[in-house]
């Protein structure tokens, strides 16, 4: 009996469970190919007693949509540089690979199934590198891995903030206010671009365009003097003023990056210390973007790439990150895919259209 270990790394994502069961169903279609979990990414398998669950079809029929996933994540303690306590209270970066390696070696897997984010997939490629036959799924609300269309989670996170949208604009209409919506996305502006062209804000404020202030309140007063009265603004966690910095808290323990979050009531402050007259609200969506039930499309996309991992082990291609690309399914080197981190690009076609439509980026 064959086995392949499947591990859902970073934070967890609409679909992630679309993707286990499609690896689950292919695999039973194979005679010898037992599918195990690891639970909390690779944290399960390197705990002793390890802790790990048997896939099958009965386990994992219909999670498909059910949101989370069932073999729970983690995106703290990267086994790259993982967080150790010294005695002296001081925290030290320990490379914890090899053990990684020989672990999964010892419990007698014959293949790995990563599904995470650009995070992850660094993990894969270290593992891959080190004689591990290793597949990566590419996961994350933020759409910010290369060599994909899409990222699976994403559109549900642009629809959960369009919805919300929908819902601030009837409120700011009515009270005559600028309404802030903060999104995810880490450094990458893609829920904050799509939401905007989606839910048709007049201001979209992402990391790829520091903004400068005087413009966005150049469009706030514009808005009010035509007797619009009222205005919504989409803004990315990433974003920041041409002269401000990132808001969010650095240093958490067992994280590499910053945690974001918090900068719609940074640009709130910024607006109201610039003498802006008009009554602001902050929403921040926050962890909703990443919770419940994938839209059909996400589906779609996750189970089939969870087919076409599996598919990738019984042919013993490894290295590789599934993808769609040019409205197809194939792999790339997972090299590639985390290469460049993905991000709009500020003269391209989606934000030079979103500006046709007149939205302001701050610019
Ligand atoms: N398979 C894994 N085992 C243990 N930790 C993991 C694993 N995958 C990801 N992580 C943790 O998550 C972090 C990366 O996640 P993050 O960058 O938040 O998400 P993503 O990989 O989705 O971009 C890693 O630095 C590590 O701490
Ligand atoms: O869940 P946490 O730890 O607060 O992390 C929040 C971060 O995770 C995300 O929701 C998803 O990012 P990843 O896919 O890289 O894990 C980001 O948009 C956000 O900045
Ligand atoms: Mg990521």
């Amino acid at each position: 009996m064959k086995k392949v270990l499947v591990a859902t790394g970073g934070g967890d994502c609409p679909g992630l469970n679309a993707v286990i069961r499609g690896i689950a169903k292919r695999a039973t279609q194979e005679k010898g190919w037992e599918v195990w979990g690891s639970y909390e990414a690779f944290n399960g398998i390197m705990e002793n007693p390890p802790r790990m669950i048997k896939l099958d079809e009965s386990n994992t029929a219909g999670i498909h949509v059910m949101g989370g996933t069932i073999i729970g994540t983690t995106n703290k303690g990267n086994p790259l540089r993982f967080p150790v306590k010294k005695a002296d209270g001081s925290v030290v970066l320990e490379n914890r690979l090899q053990f990684l390696v020989d672990t999964i070696k010892e419990l007698g897997f014959d293949a790995v199934i990563n599904i995470g984010g650009d995070g992850s997939q660094e993990i894969s490629q270290a593992l891959f590198e080190a004689g591990i036959p290793v597949v990566g799924v590419p996961k994350t609300i933020d759409n910010d891995l290369s060599s994909t269309d899409f990222t699976f989670g994403f559109q549900t996170a642009v629809q959960i903030a369009s919805d919300s949208l929908d819902r601030l604009v009837t409120t700011a209409a009515s009270h005559h206010r600028v309404m802030i919506m903060e999104v995810m996305g880490r450094n990458a502006g893609w829920i904050a671009l799509y939401t905007a062209i989606s839910g048709g804000a007049e201001v979209c404020l992402i990391p790829e365009i520091p903004y400068d202030l005087g413009k966005v309140i150049e469009k706030i007063r514009a808005r009010y003097d035509d007797g619009r009265g009222f205005v919504n603004i989409v803004i990315a966690e990433g974003a920041y003023a041409k002269d401000g910095i990132i808001t969010g808290v650095q240093g958490e323990s067992g994280r590499n990056s910053v945690r974001l979050g918090g900068v719609a009531f940074t640009l709130s402050q910024q607006l109201k210390d610039a003498g802006l007259e008009a009554e602001i609200r902050e929403t921040v969506l926050g962890h909703t973007q990443r919770g419940g039930t994938p839209i059909a499309f996400d589906r779609v996309i996750a189970s089939v790439f969870g087919v076409k991992a599996m598919e990738l082990v019984l042919d013993g291609k490894f290295g590789q990150l599934v993808v769609l690309k040019n409205n197809d399914f194939s792999s790339v080197p997972i090299t590639e895919a985390i290469k460049t981190y993905h991000v709009v690009d500020p003269s391209g076609t989606l934000v030079q259209a979103a500006k046709g439509l007149g939205i302001t980026f701050g610019d």
